[in-house]
């Protein structure tokens, strides 16, 4: 349901720009570790347009959710920029950042977790409005509530219910319409709608496809389920343990993936059966994800990849087109149809 065009012409400057970007925790204790540091992210570098659906992907415990995190505000980078229409967040003037923050909203996963239960809908809208004065007159609050219900597919009479008189998707058209009621520019999915039954999520799937064309919302989605990401996105990036290996339109790595987690990634996710024709092999993936507080040297998939060598041990592949599609960060990448 992504629009082909978007996904061919990027001309405009980007809406958020992460150049560089890492993440670490520092550990508080246990085993040893304390003052050790998570690199959750190692240098990420992604942009997204205005209007644009961009997916990240990859396995649990990558860096996905730690990105979404830094892009709000919830955790600082530790080198590295996080840029909107080009200003810095983390040197812009407090008033500034404010406004900005605005325009960048989060929806997560559970969207019981992030409801105050003891707010009615109507009141979780208006708290937004508390925060961020002056988008919308206090005489209008309730005509307005109104109106962002109708949006996302709720009726007048569901304003003044508690979160939990409604239904996991029915929730998560509450989460969605307060990100809405600040008018933001992009929204940051996490795992949105992963928690959903199938055809709620395809509801909310279009909801959020509606809403990118009425209101020119852009969104970075994130995700593990490839076909989810394949179904939205114009674009996607997959990553590994903290880095991006493999970036390009949604039709260039779904159909000529390089890097071979990329490849094994797209084998094993049932969701694309009915678009793959049903005709490629698994790929299947030996080991586990190293720790991001010691990855692998070189490249840091090596570990599980059945083409390492050892230069993939010595050097660090960077994210280039080797003769690929797209950008691949991988010594030896796979063009041949898979
Ligand atoms: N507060 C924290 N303190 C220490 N380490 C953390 C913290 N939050 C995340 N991590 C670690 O950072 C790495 C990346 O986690 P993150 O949640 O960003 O990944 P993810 O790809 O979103 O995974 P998931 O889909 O399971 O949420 C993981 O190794 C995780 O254990």
């Amino acid at each position: 349901m992504s629009t082909p065009a978007l996904a061919e012409s990027r001309t405009g400057p980007p809406l958020l720009e992460l150049v560089d970007l890492v993440t670490a925790y520092r550990l508080r204790g246990g085993l040893g570790r304390a003052g050790a540091e998570v690199r959750a992210v190692a240098g990420v570098s992604l942009d997204v347009r205005a209007g644009e659906t961009v997916g990240l992907v990859g396995e649990s415990g990558c860096g996905k959710s730690t990105i979404a995190r830094t892009i709000v505000g919830l955790v600082r980078p530790s080198s590295g920029q996080v840029l909107f229409e080009g200003r810095d967040l983390a040197t812009l003037p407090a008033k500034e950042l404010r406004g900005l923050r605005q325009d960048i909203q989060l929806v997560f996963q559970d969207p019981y977790a992030s409801l105050n239960p003891r707010m009615t809908v109507a009141n979780l809208i208006k708290e937004a409005w508390r925060i961020h004065p002056g988008i919308v007159p206090r005489d209008r609050w309730d005509e307005e509530v109104r109106s962002l219900l109708d949006r996302v597919g709720l009726r007048p009479e569901h304003a003044g219910r508690y979160p939990h008189q409604f239904s996991g998707g029915q929730r998560q058209r509450i989460s969605i319409a307060r990100a809405l009621a600040v008018r933001p520019r992009l929204i940051v999915c996490d795992e949105a709608v992963s928690a959903l039954d199938v055809s709620v999520r395809a509801q909310i799937l279009n909801l959020l496809e509606e809403l990118r064309r009425d209101l020119g919302v852009a969104y970075l989605f994130i995700s593990h389920d490839l076909g989810v990401v394949h179904h939205i996105c114009d674009r996607v990036a997959v990553m590994y343990l903290g880095k991006i290996v493999e970036i390009g339109a949604k039709e260039s790595v779904y159909l000529r993936p390089s890097h071979p987690y990329t490849r094994a990634l797209l084998s094993a996710a049932p969701s694309l059966d009915d678009w793959r024709d049903g005709g490629r092999q698994e790929i299947v993936l030996s080991g586990d994800v190293p720790s991001p507080l010691n990855p692998p040297s070189g490249c840091r998939f090596r570990t599980r990849c059945r083409l390492a060598q050892d230069r993939c041990r010595d050097e660090e592949p960077v994210l280039l087109d080797r003769g690929t599609a797209h950008p691949v960060a991988c010594h030896f990448p796979e063009t041949d149809p898979s």
